[in-house]
């Protein structure tokens, strides 16, 4: 036997040897035959003559959108006197479109704005645009570097509650369907404008009554297109390039009420545990143990391999290799809360209360978790994970509200709204990657889910990583150069969508 061990020693070595070369060879081979899932941009059109200047006039619109305070608090607690305001400025601001005889505008919910704009053939499917008319509230108002509520325009930004969430695309569209009809042209393709007033309490009352009027009429929808993913600019780790995100598919929720009921009584004679005490324990428990990392498991794989040819190098390996490297890819997006977030299913603590005077021991204590799931996650799965790890029956789980993941929307080459979607990035941003991926946070389109089964979410402005943290957040601002992109990015696209859309396959060619 020890005589042999120097033979043995080799084999194994040699053996070892073997499979690294074997392993480098299909690395390299893999990394350098890896298909390009990038098209090269149609013209770009943003010299011709039909080009939406950001000009003086508009831009004064768009600042007085911003100074109406649309602010949604709580699920049917919103600021109806600001909306009703907000909708009388909207039906002045756009003369062309209120007046032409092709569009109808429905009030709907009160406060929610359904346009329909008749196209001249009514074989063609319609598709629908969609934004929302109100805002998150304000926190830190000091801290802005101009009044959350002014518009006002300083050094190229438009500041103000709305700008990127989401008036941008409510008032762009607006202006691009201005632009189009005061040249007297008539779309072919049926369009729909669909702005809610609720998105940012849920939608209950805005999109879900828009959603169930178009369900009545039996309307079926070839495309939808709602606020999302942006344009991002160093978002995305190892690409260098604009990164154009698409959304095709959006995360699940899972709002949970986490309550703890103890014995109270007086300061001075307390008991070892407390109801606060419980709750922080369990509440620590859960940031301390994240869900799973499920990176590779969903659509943020092929997110991946869409950029994979055009990522700097030590990433192109990593992402033209995901069958060896998912777990270190994983890794290096669990790092940041951006990447984490398409990683795993989150867990944000975001409300903690309990105690009503110094010396007196709370018998209660609240906490609400926001939970955002992962495509390949489920509502039961977060719910049966979060016991695990709390494993402690004082503390009881309450649903506040709950949504599965969507279904995911059809792209790449065999999806002829997706590609001519990329094809209208591409005209506004010609030097730009545009990759399918999946949302993060939620829209309103989970209440538009039956009506289409093509929907996209995007936001056609570019972000950059200090850019993320104004959404929601203090100091929400615009440049008038990204504004301009998106009223040219939705005038694009309505007159893209005029083309015939295309089904190449099997030899033969469906239009939709
Ligand atoms: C690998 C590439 C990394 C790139 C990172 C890019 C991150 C980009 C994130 C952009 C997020 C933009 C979110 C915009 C829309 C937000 C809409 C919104 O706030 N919706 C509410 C809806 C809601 C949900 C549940 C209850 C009430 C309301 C939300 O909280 O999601
Ligand atoms: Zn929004
Ligand atoms: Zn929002």
């Amino acid at each position: 036997m020890w005589a042999n061990l120097p033979r043995i020693l080799t084999l194994v070595v040699r053996g070892f040897v073997l499979t690294l070369a074997v392993l480098t060879a299909v690395v390299v081979i893999r990394t350098v035959t890896f298909p390009s899932y990038q098209t090269s941009p149609p013209e770009c059109k943003t010299t011709d003559p039909d080009f939406i200047p950001a000009d003086e006039e508009r831009l004064a619109r768009f600042t007085s959108a911003i100074q109406f305070q649309t602010v949604s608090y709580e699920r049917g607690v919103g600021t109806p006197q600001e909306l009703a305001k907000f909708v009388r400025f909207i039906q002045k601001s756009f003369p062309t479109v209120h007046s032409s005889p092709m569009v109808r505008r429905d009030v709907v919910g009160n406060y929610s704005l359904l346009y329909r704009v008749e196209g001249s053939d009514a074989s063609l499917q319609p598709y629908m645009l969609a934004s929302h008319l109100d805002v998150v509230p304000i926190t830190e108002e000091a801290n802005w570097e101009a009044p959350p509520f002014s518009g006002q325009l300083k050094d190229g930004y438009i500041y103000g509650r709305g700008t990127i969430d989401a008036k941008h695309s409510l008032m762009g569209s607006l202006e691009a369907l201005e632009f189009l009809l005061s040249r007297r042209h008539q779309p072919k393709r049926t369009l729909y404008l669909a702005f809610g007033h609720d998105e940012e309490t849920g939608g209950h009352f805005g999109a879900k009554v828009i959603g169930d009027v178009l369900t009545q009429r039996g309307e079926k929808i070839a495309f939808i297109l709602d606020e999302g993913s942006p344009v991002g600019d160093g978002l995305a780790p190892g690409v260098s390039k604009l990164l154009a995100l698409v959304s095709v598919a959006e995360k699940g929720f899972l709002q949970l009420r986490l309550e703890v009921n103890e014995e109270g009584g007086h300061a001075s004679m307390p008991r070892s545990e407390s109801a606060i005490g419980i709750l922080s324990k369990a509440i620590s428990k859960l940031e301390d143990n994240p869900h799973p990392n499920m990176f590779g498991t969903g659509p943020e794989a092929r997110m991946m391999e869409y950029v994979a040819t055009e990522m700097t190098l030590p990433y192109r390996i990593l992402a033209s290799n995901l069958w060896l490297f998912s777990p270190l890819v994983a890794w290096v997006y669990s790092r940041k809360p951006q990447t984490n977030a398409f990683a795993r299913t989150t867990t944000a603590l975001t409300r903690f209360n309990a105690g009503v005077k110094d010396n007196v021991i709370s018998p209660e204590a609240v906490a609400v978790i926001d939970h955002r799931i992962h495509p390949m996650s489920s509502v039961e799965e977060v719910m049966e994970f979060d016991r695990k790890v709390i494993n402690d029956p004082r503390v009881k789980l309450n649903v506040i509200n709950n949504r599965p993941p969507s279904p995911t929307s059809p792209y790449g080459k065999d999806s002829p709204t997706y590609m001519m979607l990329q094809e209208t990035i591409q005209q506004i941003y010609p030097d730009a990657l545009v990759t399918p991926t999946f949302m993060v946070a939620n829209t309103d389109t989970r209440h538009y889910l039956n009506l289409s089964s093509a929907i996209y979410r995007f936001n056609p402005y570019v972000m950059t990583p200090s850019d993320l943290p104004r959404f929601h957040g203090v100091n929400e601002r615009i440049s008038v150069q990204n504004y301009e992109r998106v009223m040219n990015f939705y005038y694009h696209l309505i007159v893209n969508m005029d083309k015939p859309l295309e089904l190449k396959r099997h030899g033969h060619e469906d239009e939709l």
